[in-house]
């Protein structure tokens, strides 16, 4: 019989005062689909909206949502077979018996406000939202895995990432109080439905906020915490630091006692798991050297206060035959030894760690949709199209692009010569140069790619609609064994 997990000091225990190490994954690219994850340019609410467009509410609908059927004629009967959609296909019990037989224990849930609350109708909540979740919750408590649910999207966007699928790079949340009412209503009403479920770890109440008052999120994290509380008393609140989960110096000094029970996250991106690496990972003293600090600097309030640090995000990206060709299989390996040291770090520290991500079109997922999918087929030019003009954030390789985009970084340089001006928050996450990509790249070309999209739908029937959507079900999917290997290799014994 399990038991509730709670916060102990600076570790996770069980009912029995056992520690309780959370190694596992994010489930992201499903109750909040990103870009880079499925595929599309720009954010979830602009393809919803604009698919709806294109082939009709219905349809659009049959591809997120909605169980169907299929007819397949074979030479004498027609079989008539039930099919589910995207969210019922992206993660179902053969994900969570896969997931358990690498010896991991805790998935991550990124989960938007807008399945639970609709901006035209807010605070109503929707019942359907839960619809899902409690679907994979019991298929992860099934097979022994611990979940812990991780609001990626909060209403007016918390940072200025398409991860928050608002649509610009400024965030709204922390200016509008009627904003940050309606995620603390939405937060209690969560709480209220899982307070008796032990297999949910715990809450994670906003991925990566980018307040730039920092006083806007302790009072945000006063107010969930007394609203979670008021209903379930019995799960870990998992607290992200500021700024993308990398600043904890505007919290206040009493933190461990004004919100007992609560983890502190931090999201530990090495930059030699990405395409933008200083040089090739080799495993060099001075490499590791600067992995090691860089985490232990992400940690260091929560340390020094003996608080309890969770590893909420982290992990490379991988280089693809289709685009990186011949040097694919060399950059991988380079990338699996920055996963295996960091990894090694965290044994020694005994942390809990939730690796991103469990599942994409192979970029960075444990398991991916392959090529051979229909969905794959559909899309295969249009892809290149992407990786060509660089329109995701994550990882891109602007090799292509540069040149367009440079000279509107010097023209800021030349006009704006003090550096401290070129400094806008969220630096130092977000560099001029990072600013320019996100707002000229990943808002602006991608919010024009939205159509050509959607336009791949046009004509496309009931039957081959549930065929692209079922090509993220698991039995259809490959798994990235480079990756798994090294991940089955630090899972609990
Ligand atoms: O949904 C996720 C999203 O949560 C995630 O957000 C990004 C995380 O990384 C941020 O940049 C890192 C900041 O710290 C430096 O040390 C690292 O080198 C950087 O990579 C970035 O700004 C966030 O947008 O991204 C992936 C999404 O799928």
């Amino acid at each position: 019989m399990t038991s509730f997990l709670k916060v102990s000091g600076a570790r996770i225990v069980d009912g029995n005062g056992q520690e309780v190490i959370l190694r596992g994954a994010g489930l992201g690219g499903w109750m909040t689909m990103e870009n880079f994850i499925s595929g599309y340019p720009g954010c979830e609410f602009q393809i919803r909206e604009v698919l709806a467009d294109v082939i009709g509410k219905e349809k659009s609908q049959l591809f997120f949502d909605k169980v169907g059927s299929r007819y397949i004629s074979l030479p004498s009967i027609i079989l008539v077979k039930s099919l589910g959609q995207f969210l019922e296909n992206f993660f179902g019990e053969a994900d969570a018996a896969f997931f358990k037989s690498l010896g991991l224990n805790c998935i991550r849930i990124a989960i938007s406000y807008r399945h639970f609350e609709d901006d035209l109708n807010p605070r109503v909540l929707k019942p359907e939202g839960f619809r899902h979740l409690d679907r994979v919750v019991a298929a992860c408590a099934k097979y022994g895995i611990y979940t812990i649910l991780d609001m990626h999207t909060a209403p007016g966007g918390q940072n200025g990432g398409w991860h928050s699928d608002h649509g610009s790079h400024l965030s709204s949340f922390w200016k509008h109080r009627d904003f940050q009412d309606r995620l603390v209503w939405l937060w209690t009403e969560i709480a209220r439905h899982y307070k008796d479920e032990k297999w949910v770890a715990g809450y994670n109440p906003m991925n990566e906020p980018a307040d730039p008052e920092h006083t806007g999120l302790t009072h945000f994290y006063d107010r969930v915490y007394a609203g979670i509380y008021s209903v379930d008393s019995n799960h870990i609140l998992f607290l992200d630091g500021n700024t993308f989960a990398s600043d904890f110096t505007g919290f206040p000094e009493d933190a461990g006692t004004r919100w007992p029970n609560a983890a502190y996250a931090i999201h530990d991106y090495s930059l030699y798991g990405f395409p933008k690496a200083p040089e090739p990972y080799v495993r060099a003293e001075e490499q590791r050297r600067r992995i090691h600090r860089s985490y232990q600097k992400k940690r260091e309030w929560i340390d020094q206060r003996g608080l309890c640090v969770w590893n909420g995000e982290w992990g490379p990206v991988y280089a693809r035959k289709e685009y990186d060709g011949d040097l694919t299989d060399e950059i991988n390996e380079r990338r699996y030894m920055v996963l295996n040291d960091q990894l090694e770090m965290y044994q020694q520290d005994r942390l809990s760690w939730s690796i991103w991500l469990y599942k994409d079109i192979g970029f960075q997922g444990m398991v991916y949709v392959p090529h051979e999918t229909p969905y794959m087929k559909l899309f295969k030019d249009f892809l290149y199209k992407k990786y060509r003009l660089a329109v995701d954030a994550w990882g891109a390789d602007d090799r292509f692009v540069r040149h367009v985009y440079q000279p509107i970084v010097d023209l800021i340089k030349k006009e704006v010569p003090d550096e401290a001006d070129q400094r806008l928050y969220p630096y130092p996450i977000w560099t001029l140069e990072r600013r320019v990509e996100v707002l000229a790249r990943n808002i602006l070309v991608s919010e024009f790619m939205v159509r050509e999209w959607a336009e791949h739908f046009r004509g496309l029937s009931e039957a081959d609609i549930l065929g692209i959507a079922e090509s993220f079900k698991f039995e259809n999917c490959m798994e990235r064994d480079g990756l798994n290997k090294v991940l089955r290799a630090h899972a609990p014994k």
